[in-house]
């Protein structure tokens, strides 16, 4: 069974088509890391699922349990925190998060929580005195009150220090080796790419890309980089035999293709050039996100 499952979301904003037959789902456990440029509709899936906002139509499962358009029954396995944590700001830390406990988080899972947020050393301070760093850290203790099964954070990595940010990543994988399910954006794609078991890629509305992590980063993107001893040689050979090469800082890069990179090591071998250094480098998120985006736009 699924934690979560979207089929052909789509949202209209007045007469702006905001979400387009999305449709992913996410699995016990797992971690989906939701991205895309500004505007391309990762918050409105998010408000979506937690009733923030009405969706025109398709449906959201939570554990197989349909939930009701604008209705927050079926919510209560879903914890969240959306744009800005909703705090009260004349309110201090642990009385906002006494305030969102439902009563089925005891007073020893609401320190353990604290712990791991590491809200504690200013839990008794009024909210509205709060960085956005600690805001958003309460904001995620939030979320954690009422033994969430699944997750929602969008840019939980905002306004984070390095070490906090370190700190909620590993707090993260810890909470998904329980069996939570989390659905994350981030504009962090490096951070993102340390967690995400699954990536969604959205653009203008639209489901572009979805892959299990691994798979999505080792498309047919990596590149072959090559020094020879001679490079204006080694890369007429290399293009000789119809593969995609080009010099860049003074290296052979070659699109890692099927049987790229023996053939290119039997070109220049044929052609009695020098191979000083072989590389194969991965291509990053950030990389394929780009990728993705402008074949997306090609598409158009
Ligand atoms: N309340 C609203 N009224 C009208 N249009 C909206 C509203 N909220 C969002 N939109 C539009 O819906 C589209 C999707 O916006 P959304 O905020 O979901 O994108 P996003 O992927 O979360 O972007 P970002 O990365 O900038 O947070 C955008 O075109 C946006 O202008």
């Amino acid at each position: 069974m699924n934690t979560l499952e979207i089929k052909n979301l789509t949202k209209f904003y007045g007469r702006t088509k905001a979400l387009h037959n999305v449709s992913f789902d996410i699995k016990p456990g797992s971690i989906l890391g939701l991205i895309g440029p500004n505007g391309a509709g990762k918050s409105t899936i998010m408000k979506s699922i937690v009733g923030l906002t009405n969706y025109s139509s398709g449906s959201i499962l939570v554990n197989n349990e349909k939930l009701k358009k604008g209705s927050r029954k079926g919510l209560k396995n879903v914890g969240s925190m959306i744009e800005t944590p909703a705090l009260y700001g004349h309110m201090t830390g642990i009385q906002n998060l006494k305030l969102f406990n439902n009563g089925s988080t005891s007073d020893a899972e609401i320190k353990q929580i604290m712990d791991e947020t590491q809200i504690s050393s200013f839990a008794n301070r009024k909210a509205k005195n709060y960085s956005l760093g600690m805001r958003q850290r309460l904001g995620i203790a939030m979320a954690l009150l009422n033994h969430p099964k699944l997750l929602i954070l969008d840019e939980p990595m905002n306004g984070l220090d390095p070490q906090s940010t370190h700190d909620l990543r590993d707090l993260l994988l810890k909470l998904s080796k329980r069996g939570i399910s989390i659905l994350i954006s981030s504009h962090l794609l490096d951070e993102l790419a340390r967690i995400a078991d699954y990536y969604v890629v959205i653009n203008h509305g639209k489901v572009v890309k979805q892959s299990d992590a691994q798979s999505f980063l080792s498309s047919d993107n990596a590149i072959i980089k090559l020094n020879t001893s001679d490079n204006a040689a080694g890369l007429k050979a290399i293009q000789s035999i119809g593969l995609d090469a080009h010099i860049v800082d003074r290296t052979i890069e070659v699109k890692d293709k099927g049987t790229a990179l023996n053939d290119s090591l039997k070109a220049l071998v044929n052609a009695q050039i020098n191979i000083n250094n072989v590389q194969r480098q991965q291509e990053d998120l950030e990389e394929s996100l780009l990728n993705i985006l402008t074949k997306d736009k090609g598409d158009k």
